[in-house]
């Protein structure tokens, strides 16, 4: 099985060696690997850190050598083995086994990040597959390196992410299920950073967005990075002393740093909603009576412009007695929407006027499906992008 792995630490050792024949490790994989430092009072001598949050480092305690494993900021002691690569080839060989059979769910960022919490709740044990954008976790779906991608789409405090909806009409996939997740934010900085050190905080655009009140009452700068987890990454790599992240307490346990302040999100009820995407599009079953749990089904639909297409829109759905949960309008501003036409043989079709819409039936619902057939007669496009059960609950990483 091929794993990344990188390196970190004091000592001569350095990196275990990425071409080492035996445990066919490849560098460019990086991408996959999880960084935990929780060994902080350990003189490293060597350290790998290899996929799926595996850290092996052989370390130096009153002067003897020993092997350590850290496994997901949990050191399992001292190990038996001498050999730090057997020791690596084994936690490897132990984590496939459990990793094999398991739900693989694609997310933007690097393991702690809040997409992967997302998953992790929509799959509990799931093998999570970190990805360098929204676009590449969908493609991990659609070209099956992975079984379910995770897509951020709306927070209570920024609403809608008109870009990530526009990504999802891009390509084939169907929304399968929805997670929402309070997003509380702590501030972390490297071990040794004091707070009054910090001059500047790094995060995802979106973290950025949600503590900014807090941001400018601190006078602190700030610049974006691809995601939370991978900013407080950054305060390792790079030893960044003036720097502070925004990212999870989970964050902060993966990577060994020091919460400074929590909750520095600007309204503590601050929720994502996130989407799970799938290539299937299998009917979820229907609510018991006693769930409260209704279905949702999310269209998208163009049109020609002008008042009458919302007006018409509204009308199919309250002479039904259809409730909407969600009605965006994207805005002119933004770019032309490609829309990927599944029931037209896969062409690639451009609109300029585009509603999103949620509604709480299942498109199975026979009211439901008059409305569409209205819809279909007056707009220019509609397409179903998923049909899932509501989320009754707001998940929390505390
Ligand atoms: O950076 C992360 O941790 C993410 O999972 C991304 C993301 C987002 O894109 O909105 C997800 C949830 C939070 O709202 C902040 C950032």
């Amino acid at each position: 099985m091929a794993v990344s792995v990188s390196a970190y630490g004091t000592g001569a050792g350095g990196l275990i060696n990425g071409n080492n024949r035996n445990l066919q490790l490849q560098q460019q994989q990086q991408q996959q690997g999880l960084i935990i430092l929780k060994t902080r009072t350990l003189q490293f001598k060597r350290v790998a850190v290899a996929g799926k949050g595996v850290v092996v480092v052989r370390s130096q305690k009153g002067g003897v050598f020993e092997n350590v494993a850290v496994i997901n900021g949990k050191s399992t002691g001292a190990l038996k083995s001498e050999s730090v690569e057997d020791e690596l080839a084994r936690v490897m060989r132990d984590r496939a086994g459990k990793d094999r059979g398991a739900v693989r769910v694609a997310y933007q960022g690097c393991p702690g990040a809040y997409s992967e919490a997302a998953a992790i709740m929509a799959h509990p044990g799931c093998q999570g597959v970190p990805c360098k954008s929204y676009e590449d976790a969908i493609w991990a779906v659609e070209f099956r390196r992975a079984d379910r991608a995770i897509l951020p789409v709306e927070s209570t405090l920024e609403g809608s992410v008109v870009r990530n909806y526009d990504l999802l009409v891009h390509g084939s996939l169907h929304i399968v299920q929805e997670i929402q997740l309070f997003v509380h934010y702590c501030l972390l900085v490297a071990p040794g950073v004091r707070r009054e050190d910090v001059r500047r905080v790094i995060s995802h655009p979106m973290a950025l967005a949600h503590c900014g009140h807090t941001l400018a009452r601190l006078g602190l700068d700030s610049a974006p990075v691809h995601d939370t987890a991978g900013a407080a990454e950054l305060l390792l790599n790079d030893k960044l002393t003036d720097t502070a992240a925004i990212a999870s307490c989970r964050a902060a346990e993966i990577y060994g740093l020091r919460v400074v302040a929590r909750g520095v999100q600007d309204e503590s009820w601050n929720t994502t909603r996130f989407l799970v995407l799938a290539r299937g599009s299998d009917l979820p079953p229907p609510p018991q009576e006693e769930e409260h749990r209704p279905l949702k089904t999310s269209i998208v639909v163009a049109h020609g412009g002008g008042l009458d297409a919302l007006f018409k829109v509204l009308s199919a759905f309250s002479k039904r007695k259809i409730n909407l949960t969600k009605f965006e309008v994207k805005p002119r501003a933004a770019a032309l929407l490609r829309v990927l036409d599944v029931n037209g043989g896969g062409t690639v079709r451009e609109f300029e006027h585009v509603f999103y819409i949620d509604f709480e039936a299942s498109v199975a619902d026979l009211n439901a499906q008059s409305a569409l057939e209205e819809l279909r007669e007056a707009m220019t496009f509609v397409r179903v992008l998923g049909c899932y059960t509501a989320d009754s609950k707001i998940y929390s990483l505390d």
